[in-house]
């Protein structure tokens, strides 16, 4: 089964999360997502993530920092997910693809269903808002 190669972004401003909920109809719909998408084999992570950031939420992203980097095998795909820090960008995030977006606490977002290969992500977050980190 071929990899699918994902850069998502975790956008953090005011110690809260932005988290989008993808569309119905694409792979895990209706669950909550961090922004992005696949990378496609002329892009390197960093230029799909600012790619896909514009196309999703209208903004303008700088200095992407890597957080983490996921491979999950899904019975029907198998991905990598590359995860992004994001705590610089211009314009006022909103779902440009009519999907839902909300900025969230750190802390509440146990409260939101994630893909399941987003679990170590989720927890890593988690863990860094208990340790009072500030962003
Ligand atoms: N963007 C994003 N995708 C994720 C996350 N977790 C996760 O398992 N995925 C999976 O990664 C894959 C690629 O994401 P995508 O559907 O956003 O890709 P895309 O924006 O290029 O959309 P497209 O399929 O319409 O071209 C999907 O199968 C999705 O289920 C996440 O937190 N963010
Ligand atoms: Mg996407």
């Amino acid at each position: 089964m071929s990899l699918v190669q994902v850069a998502a972004a975790i956008i953090i401003k005011d110690n809260q999360v932005l988290i989008a909920q993808r569309p119905a109809e694409k792979h895990k719909g209706g669950y909550w997502e961090f922004p992005g998408g696949k990378i496609e084999a002329s892009e390197s992570a960093e230029s799909a993530l600012a790619r896909e950031l514009l196309e999703e939420l209208d903004i303008h992203i700088a200095d992407p920092a890597e957080f983490s980097e996921i491979r999950f095998d899904y019975p029907e795909k198998s991905v990598l997910l590359k995860f992004f820090l994001v705590t610089e960008f211009n314009g006022e995030p909103r779902g440009l693809e009519g999907q839902p977006v909300q900025w969230v606490a750190i802390n509440q977002i146990e409260n939101y269903q994630f893909p399941e290969a987003n679990l170590p992500v989720v927890e890593k977050l988690l863990s860094m808002s208990d340790s009072k980190a500030e962003y």
